[in-house]
């Protein structure tokens, strides 16, 4: 049986709170730091490795949190999720992302068909099309091959697929599998589309327009921006433009596309890069095997996180302790910081992923918590976060916990030995260091100069970013979320939060403002 219970009215979560904070800066200090290493470790998929050594944890906390893991009944809500329950109260809907790269449980039939079959088939309708697409048997009007891929889309639509292309990008061109290069217009800036469609040869371009709704007013915007241009261009734009969007959205069964491809409402925009949403580009540009490796590296993930015993799950002890440092020490944010350029979006759709899920005031039955919930997230890739911001992250007043990815390998085999090392080991050697610095500290006499150190991080360290370590990281930070979202009761899976603005967008528009809002309005000239 399970039961749903706030944060603060399970027992664990009381001893957790009774537990002695570690001293952070003595833990890892000298042989006895090094022994945290060794121990304070879980493997993920695709050789990824969790280390939380530098996190405020002992034994003890452990102990509590692993608790506090059972009392919420983690596994098991993962579980019920994944077979099929009803997990979005809100909007009375199934959760099936993970059903996009495997079948974790149960089949399960919803709008009567087979789910797993359904993200299947899609997939395979999508490789088609793509080897179709780069064999030449689909091209443009005069006959020629499409070279380039336009994404047209925003927030889920957009981050998460964005994140993946860039991730792989180099990775691909290295390794023989780069087909198309992909390009991105989202914001409904008319300089994003503008600068997107000067920047590429529209005759040979292929437009594929996101919208999981079919009614997101930018989405719907751009695609206009780009069929004018088409247009413009005496090109027929429904030969140039393929959708993705959930069966019931208005653009389903609209003859403008020379194909649909088709994601459904039991997937979150921001857990769509698996779904056809990540699919149909990811595949035309690195061809559906590349794609299929993403998926294989997300599934095995999966299938880690299903693991109860939360010292042995990396998703879930990475929830439990950001819950740990958000609700018993009080930390207000979390900075992800990927020590690699290919990941230079990743913290961007991070910040969807996470703060669009547990950003939440209320539990899952509308009711309002005494507790905080999801914290801040904000990265960028180090080395250039060292040169910016990291000055708040050592000194300031807040205490910012740190979330480290890096990786033994570059991507592009091409580096350069300057004064004994290479770049690779210079980046690598400063992630290091700055985990030892945030933890340790440095004392001095003069207090401007003085680290006081006790900043906890964690990293995950894999070998190189390829397609199944891509994979298995997105879905380790998806179950993470899901997990947290468990602990602090809220429903991680709608996001009413931003329906307001919406709604006051269109009466600005439609000149129906008073007060304040149309002082503004008048300000901007609109
Ligand atoms: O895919 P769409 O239906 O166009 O939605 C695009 C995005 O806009 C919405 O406002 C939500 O905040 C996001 O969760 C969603 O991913």
């Amino acid at each position: 049986m399970i039961t749903w219970n706030n944060l603060d009215t399970l027992t664990s979560y009381q001893e957790l709170e009774k537990a002695a904070r570690v001293n952070l800066a003595e833990a890892m200090t000298g042989d006895k730091g090094a022994e945290r290493v060794k121990k304070y470790s879980v493997p993920m998929a695709e050789g990824l490795v969790y280390y939380y050594a530098a996190k405020q944890v002992d034994d003890t906390v452990l102990d509590a949190l692993k608790k506090l893991a059972d009392e919420a009944q983690l596994a098991e809500k993962f579980k019920a999720l994944y077979n099929g329950e009803v997990i979005n109260t809100g909007e009375k809907r199934l959760v099936l992302h993970h059903m996009t790269r495997g079948q974790l449980g149960d089949a399960v039939t919803a709008d009567g068909v087979d789910k797993r079959t359904f993200y299947k088939q899609q997939q395979e309708r999508i490789a088609e099309f793509a080897n179709k697409v780069h064999n030449g048997e689909i091209t443009n009007a005069a006959g020629e091959k499409f070279t380039t891929v336009v994404q047209i889309g925003i927030g889920g639509s957009d981050l998460g697929p964005r994140a993946m292309y860039l991730a792989l990008e180099n990775w691909a061109k290295k390794n023989g599998t780069f087909k198309m290069e992909a390009k991105f217009i989202s914001n409904v800036d008319p300089d994003d589309a503008a600068a997107v469609l000067y920047g590429i040869d529209v005759a040979h371009s292929i437009f594929v327009l996101v919208s999981k709704s079919g009614t997101t007013l930018e989405t719907l915007t751009n695609e206009s921006f780009v069929k004018d241009a088409l247009k413009n261009a005496g090109l027929d734009a429904s030969k140039h433009m393929i959708a993705v969007t959930s069966e019931t959205s208005p653009l389903a069964k609209s003859s403008d596309y020379l194909a649909a491809f088709f994601m459904d409402d039991y997937i979150g925009g921001r857990y769509s890069s698996t779904s056809a949403v990540g699919g149909a580009v990811l595949s035309l540009a690195f061809g559906p095997e590349v794609f299929a490796q993403f998926l294989k590296g997300a599934a095995e993930a999966d299938k880690l996180a299903a693991e109860a015993d939360a010292t042995k799950n990396a998703a879930m002890l990475d929830a439990l302790i950001g819950v740990y440092e958000r609700n018993v020490l009080g930390y207000p944010c979390t900075a992800v910081l990927p020590y690699s350029q290919a990941l230079s979006r990743f913290p961007a759709h991070l910040q969807q992923l996470d703060m669009e899920s547990n950003g939440k005031s209320v539990n899952r039955f509308g009711e309002p918590v005494n507790y905080v919930t999801g914290p801040v997230i904000f990265g960028e890739p180090g080395t250039n976060g060292q040169h910016s911001f990291y000055q708040l992250l050592h000194q300031g007043t807040d205490i910012v916990p740190l979330q480290f990815v890096g990786f033994k390998k570059n991507q592009m085999d091409t580096d350069v030995v300057i004064q004994g090392s290479t770049s690779q080991q210079k980046l690598c050697a400063n992630v290091a260091a700055q985990i030892m610095a945030f933890a340790c500290g440095k004392a001095d006499e003069n207090r401007n100069k003085n680290f006081e150190g006790g900043r906890p991080s964690s990293i995950i360290i894999g070998e190189q970013v390829n397609p199944g370590a891509l994979g298995a990281l997105l879905a380790h930070f998806e179950n993470k979320v899901m997990f947290q979202g468990f602990l602090w009761n809220v429903n991680s899976f709608d996001q009413e939060g931003v329906q307001l603005g919406k709604v006051l967008a269109k009466r600005v528009l439609a000149h129906e403002t008073d007060g304040a809002l149309k002082a503004f309005s008048d300000l901007l000239e609109i």
